[in-house]
């Protein structure tokens, strides 16, 4: 948590401020029953009604000044906590937009997002906490105990008893509940993971009748929260009780001990009430301790969680190379790439070679699960390839950055995604200062414009989150547009074709062809319709290449291919090639 709060260095004149104006009222509050104590013994025994009136008038001033130092205080320790959790929601948010997707996978989508609220909230109450009590408890635990001990050194006595014996409660209690909080933690992420699901899969949990199975998921996940948060919290209600018995045996011990030393003219009245408010000051001095003492425990179980997060280093860096210029016929070329998933032993693929030129289009085609998407992902770097080299315009992409890489791409996914806002903001996500015309040119190309225009909004039509309101080839045509509209140097149509009927898979891909004339376009296609007009045809089996060609040589030299062609096209119009 310390390695956390050094984050709070730009803060250092707000917490200069929290310390001076705490210090201050702590002063003063440590006055007042000085002050009440000289009242009675000097004021009230002597009926000295002058004595009264003027010290009470200190006490006024003393009490104006403490609570007004007080309040600014809370106030500036309320800024510089919100600030710091804006600062570690930010710091969490930068690092995980440069993880690559393996770290993402090993952190888990849940977990990263509990993580940036609940966890940060933790360290934010602890920091409010802190920053206000860590400086007062102290200063009024050593205040109070020089203040009662200059009262009456005898009658100090016996808070060399109760005050460590509080501490050690306070520790024992904090210790034995202390794995409780971090089991919490990770009790949240599952809860958010099995919700997330909840709510993502709606309608195949309806479908297939699963509702009850799914309560019965979150209700186990809810219970053993429940049932965690109840065990920690029977531990901390000892807590309070504890402290009170100690509290209250103190004010007895302080009472008899106090009015004996009265009977013996050791002690005044006034002194003995100005010492119980000493002890009162002291014994909450060491409540609050035990307050941050039991915040502590759970903040730095969430520090921990962040500090996984901050400190994971990508096994992306970006080069720093730049990119030769472009020229006609730059190549993309893939040279024995292997990857593996993190989690997985076996390669996704294995020693994968061939280049997407300018000007052509090369297509991927191989059963589900063969490693199509996974060269796409490689492509666009979101994973590291375990050996070989992906190279562009001669450079490996490893020495280039990655916005640098990926302005070269426009990559339409196989599942797609769409965001909240306008069909215009979404278009514009190819291309910041795409103009209208170039957007409706887009849309156009890509078949989207009829329905687009449908709507009396146009292009200011608002997409729900992800798209709902679209179906799903109108989400995938959109997205198609998207990718025209940037006019990159390479197109990566991941299986993006498959939500269009064929009429309009052909339409589209004939408007494609006039502005992907200058462009690599590479293919991933589950249809052979889709594909078979490609110059280069890379035919993928359990992630290794078995064949590459066109659509006639591969007829001819690959079985893999012709058996896919086969099933798709049917024997007869395999007779005619
Ligand atoms: N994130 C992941 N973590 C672990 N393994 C994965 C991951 N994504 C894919 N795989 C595995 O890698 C292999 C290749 O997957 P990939 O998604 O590239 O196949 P694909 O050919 O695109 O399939 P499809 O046509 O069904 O989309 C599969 O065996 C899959 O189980």
């Amino acid at each position: 948590m310390i390695k956390l709060f050094k984050n709070l260095k730009s803060y250092w004149k707000n917490i200069v401020g929290v310390l001076t104006f705490t210090m201050i009222g702590v002063l003063c509050e440590l006055f007042l029953p000085r002050l009440m104590g000289n009242i009675v013994d000097n004021g009230v025994v002597n009926g000295d009604i002058n004595y009264i009136l003027k010290t009470g008038l200190q006490m006024i001033i003393f009490a104006i000044v403490g609570t007004s130092s007080m309040i600014v205080s809370a106030y500036l320790s309320s800024k510089t906590a919100t600030g710091f959790g804006r600062d570690l929601r930010r710091m969490v948010f930068t690092k995980v937009e440069g993880y690559s997707l393996n770290e993402m996978e090993k952190l888990g989508t849940s977990s990263l997002i509990t993580r940036t609220t609940n966890d940060i909230n933790q360290i934010q109450q602890v920091a409010i906490m802190s920053l206000r009590m860590m400086v007062r408890a102290p200063l009024m635990l050593i205040g109070g105990f020089v203040m009662a001990f200059s009262t009456n050194s005898t009658l100090s006595r016996v808070l060399l008893i109760s005050g460590p014996l509080l501490l050690i409660v306070i520790a024992t209690i904090g210790r034995v509940a202390f794995p409780f909080f971090k089991k919490i933690q990770e009790k949240i992420d599952k809860i958010n993971k099995v919700m997330r699901e909840e709510l993502s899969g709606i309608r195949v949990i309806r479908a297939f009748n699963k509702v009850d199975f799914e309560k019965k998921r979150f209700e186990k996940a809810n219970k053993d929260l429940t049932e965690t948060f109840l065990k920690v919290t029977r531990i901390m209600t000892l807590v309070m009780p504890l402290i009170m018995i100690i509290l209250n045996f103190t004010n007895v011990a302080v009472i008899w001990f106090g009015s004996n030393l009265i009977s013996t003219n050791n002690m005044e009245v006034g002194q003995l009430m100005a010492f119980i408010q000493y002890v009162m000051q002291i014994m909450f001095s060491l409540i609050m301790v035990s307050v941050i003492f039991i915040m502590i425990p759970r903040a730095s179980a969430s520090a921990t969680r962040i500090n996984e997060v901050l400190e994971l280093q990508s096994d992306i860096v970006d080069g720093v190379e730049k990119l030769p210029e472009n020229k006609e016929g730059d190549i993309l070329e893939l040279k024995d790439v292997t990857f593996n998933y993190f989690d997985s032993e076996t390669p996704a693929v294995k020693d994968i070679s061939f280049k997407v030129k300018k000007g052509q289009t090369t297509a991927i085609i191989g059963g589900t699960g063969s490693g199509k998407s996974t060269i796409l992902n490689l492509i666009m770097r979101f994973f590291e390839p375990t050996s070989g080299e992906i190279l562009l315009n001669g450079k490996n992409i490893k020495n280039i950055s990655q916005d640098e890489l990926r302005k070269h791409f426009s990559l339409i996914p196989q599942k797609t995604v769409l965001f909240t806002g306008t069909i215009r903001d979404n278009i514009k996500m190819g291309k910041e200062d795409a103009t209208d015309e170039e957007i409706i040119e887009a849309l156009k190309i890509a078949q989207a414009y009829d329905f687009v225009q449908k709507n009396k909004e146009g292009l200011d039509y608002i997409l729900s989150q992800g798209g709902k309101n679209l179906s799903g080839g109108q989400k995938q045509r959109l997205s198609i547009a998207r990718a025209i509209v940037r006019r990159p140097d390479f197109y990566l149509f991941d299986d993006s074709f498959s939500a269009l009927d064929f009429k309009t898979d052909k339409i589209l891909r004939e408007e494609l062809k006039k502005v992907t004339q200058n462009s690599g376009v590479l293919i991933v296609a589950q249809r052979i319709s889709t594909i078979m007009d490609a110059e280069t045809i890379v035919v993928l089996d359990d992630g290794e290449i078995v064949g590459m060609g066109n659509h006639k040589e591969l007829l001819k030299s690959c079985e893999v291919y012709r058996e896919i062609a086969q099933s798709q096209l049917g024997e007869e119009a395999l007779k005619d090639e």
